[in-house]
């Protein structure tokens, strides 16, 4: 449905997405209707010209005018520190490096203005999406005095995106990339995908998913990434491709993919070649090898560093990098799945060619609603390493559960990594603890064709997020979550206190309903959508949740701890000496690293069966709540975003109980215990759960 705003028909179905710029409340956009109405540049690139064109557009729409392009005594000046007037100014520009911005009121050729400026066009593009979020979210021009830096170099979207559409783990429609009409058709959409990264500090972008069809590296291929690479390029976004290992083999007719056979690198070398004379910008390779099927060095007895070195090589000459995966595991060694990439990575530490960043995953299994932080950060020390966080949520209920992710990637990297003293995280990431230059943070996409981009429009909240703290990975989630929602809905503290309220215990309330207490990976097979704690008939042990929860009569949970397999030996010496023991490893990750008595006492004073069905009660209380708490905004919010969330939460309530319920009667079956004083049982019996088969999961590999 459209609703009228500011004498035109807008849509409200989330397509805008934080960029709406609707009209500021009367005084906020009389004001800027007195103070902002030119927009200039002193340059002419094609990054200044989009910058200014979003500056006129948002500036348009949050004062409530027609255009933002008339005269006005105090006009936004766009323009870098080439400029002589700002060269005059002597600002502190030296600190800001290419991407970051300074944006301040200021006298600037005898008049007032705001000035936007940077070392680079840029940074220039930055620093107006930085003011327009300032007004977005309540600044006012007068005295504006914005200044950031990113602190972090890549910033990468991780597409899955598959070449027939499918986008792998993917639920909002198919992908975006209409890869039947590129190269000719440059959908303005793509335009719009890559404001909406602009706006967040996004510079990278993997186009197609890890699990690559070595196609994507054809001449036709290469042709329609370039016409992708053509519409990011204004936006200082860079095009990355993902290579499959073997392609020397597929489209080269060679025998071997052997990274150490001279006609492999050479195969390499040229195939990199051809890239570059298309896409000149051209970002590197990301690389998934020798996991889960897909091909990689050590089908040749070789390292994974022989491997990313050889493409490594390829790319150099033209200033490419490579991102290397960090997430294997075989079922060689099934001892312990958490253990595996650490075991095949560290004793790699140093090996890796300078253009080389290994990419980890946030926890050492899978994106799953909690992790501790992967054990590699930190034990690397001589290896850029960059963090993978998975945006679309494949383990926390897909599009339909609202599940705000800030709270997850802030978790993971504040955690600290007790190498050195002080050492988090972050500081792996952003390279100040052994002083990288070469830095990054990739999450995979939550994005495709949906008329909102996410599968909700609180999904988009954590595309939001993880730009900005892949900005500044030291920004907590609650401040991003209120600048989300007055960008999103309004900036009244009417709308965004609750919204921020709702967000900020939602991915607890997941990890309550789902998998409470530190387990992990219950989720039923393939699709991991749903409880499925009970399946034990799969192949590879490691695939089965009861591999990950071991719950039997007398106990449940998996011990990592020197009497299990040890894992808690991967970190730092002093974080493995707490984690080895039960009262000193953090309660919310009890059951990752301890197998226990069900009736062992936890602080609540409760055993860790009575404080399980306390916590899946409180993930379904908290999902009920947001309920009542969206339905007092009915008449704040435009009917069509009001009513797919109100839909979505009905659907969340409904299959938290679901979780609830299947996953108690599933312990008692297996614990013998009754219900603690006062608890509802579950709805059905176990068998019933059982039965129950999700017929059709979207973005399921088959
Ligand atoms: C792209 O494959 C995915 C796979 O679908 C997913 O279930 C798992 O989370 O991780 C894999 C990976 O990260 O490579």
């Amino acid at each position: 449905m459209l609703v009228a705003s500011a004498g035109t028909a807008q849509a409200e179905d989330g397509y805008d997405l934080w960029l709406r710029y609707r009209p500021l409340a009367t005084n906020d956009a009389a004001a800027l209707q007195r103070d902002a109405q030119s927009v200039e540049r002193r340059d002419d690139t094609p990054t200044l010209r989009v910058a200014v064109d979003e500056v006129r557009r948002g500036l348009a729409g949050l004062s409530g005018r027609a255009s933002a392009d008339g005269t006005s005594a105090h006009p936004v000046v766009l323009a870098t520190g080439a400029d002589r007037d700002v060269a005059a100014l002597r600002l502190p520009l030296a600190t800001l490096g290419d991407e970051g911005y300074l944006v301040r009121s200021t006298t600037f050729g005898g008049r007032r203005v705001t000035l936007v400026t940077a070392n680079t066009d840029r940074g220039v593009l930055y620093g107006s999406f930085a003011m327009l979020r300032y007004l977005q979210t309540g600044g006012s021009l007068a005295s504006i005095d914005l200044t950031s830096t990113p602190r972090v170099k890549l910033r990468v979207l991780n597409h899955w995106d598959n070449l027939d559409g499918v986008v792998e783990r993917g639920y909002a429609g198919q992908s975006l990339w209409d890869w039947w009409t590129l190269p000719d058709f440059r959908d303005p959409r793509y335009t719009d995908y890559a404001r909406a990264n602009a706006s967040i500090g996004i510079n990278g972008t993997v186009l197609n998913n890890v699990n690559a069809k070595a196609e994507s590296l054809t001449p036709r291929y290469i042709a329609k990434a370039a016409a992708l690479a053509d519409v990011f390029r204004p936006y200082g976004i860079k095009v990355y491709l993902s290579a499959r290992f073997s392609a020397p083999i597929e489209l080269g007719g060679l025998k071997t993919a052997d990274p150490l056979d001279p006609q492999v690198a050479a195969w390499w070398k040229a195939k990199a070649d051809e890239i570059y004379r298309a896409i000149p910008d051209f970002g590197g390779f990301l690389v998934k090898a020798n996991s889960e099927g897909q091909p990689g060095p050590r089908d040749y007895h070789r390292s994974h560093a022989d491997g990313a070195n050889m493409l490594a090589a390829a790319v150099a000459p033209h200033g490419g990098i490579v991102m290397w995966r960090a997430f294997v595991y075989a079922d060689t060694d099934p001892e312990d799945r958490a253990k595996q990439a650490y075991t095949e990575f560290k004793p790699l530490d140093g090996k890796f060619a300078d253009n080389v960043i290994v990419q980890v995953k946030n926890g050492a299994i899978d994106f799953q609603p909690r992790e501790p932080f992967h054990p590699l950060f930190g034990a690397m020390p001589k290896t850029p390493l960059m963090i993978e966080f998975q945006i679309t949520k494949e383990y926390l209920g897909f599009a339909t559960h609202l599940a705000y992710l800030g709270p997850l990637f802030a978790e993971t990297l504040a955690s600290e990594t007790m190498q050195k003293p002080g050492e988090t995280v972050a500081n792996v990431v952003d390279g100040v603890a052994e002083g990288h230059t070469l830095t990054g943070m990739a999450g995979v996409a939550n994005i495709g064709r949906d008329r909102d981009w996410a599968g909700s429009t609180f999904n988009q909240a954590n595309w939001y997020a993880f730009g900005r703290m892949a900005w500044d990975p030291t920004l907590a989630a609650a401040p991003v979550a209120r600048e989300w929602a007055a960008m999103t809905f309004a900036p009244t503290p009417a709308i965004v206190d609750p919204v921020v309220g709702m967000m900020m215990g939602s991915r607890e309330a997941v990890v309550d309903y789902m998998t409470p207490l530190g387990l992990a990976h219950l989720m039923a097979t393939g699709h991991h959508y749903g409880p499925g704690p009970w399946v034990a008939d799969l192949k590879r042990s490691e695939w089965n949740p009861v591999y990950y929860h071991r719950a039997d009569k007398t106990g449940i949970g998996f011990d990592r701890t020197k009497t299990g397999s040890d894992a808690v030996a991967q970190y730092a010496p002093a974080l493995a000496r707490r984690l080895a023991d039960p009262a000193t490893t953090p309660e919310r990750e009890l059951l990752w690293f301890h197998h226990l008595p069900w009736d062992r006492r936890l602080a609540s004073g409760r055993t860790v069966w009575a404080e399980m069905v306390h916590d899946y009660d409180a993930g379904v209380d908290y999902v009920s709540t947001m309920r009542r708490q969206w339905a007092l905004l009915q008449f704040s919010i435009d009917a069509e975003r009001w009513t797919k969330t109100a839909t979505y939460l009905a659907v969340q309530e409904r299959e938290a109980r679901w979780w609830r319920d299947a996953s108690v009667a599933y312990w008692m079956s297996v614990n013998h215990l009754p219900l603690p004083p006062g608890v509802a049982p579950p709805a059905h019996d176990l068998a019933w759960y059982k039965a129950l088969k999700v017929p059709y999961a979207p973005g399921n590999p088959q």
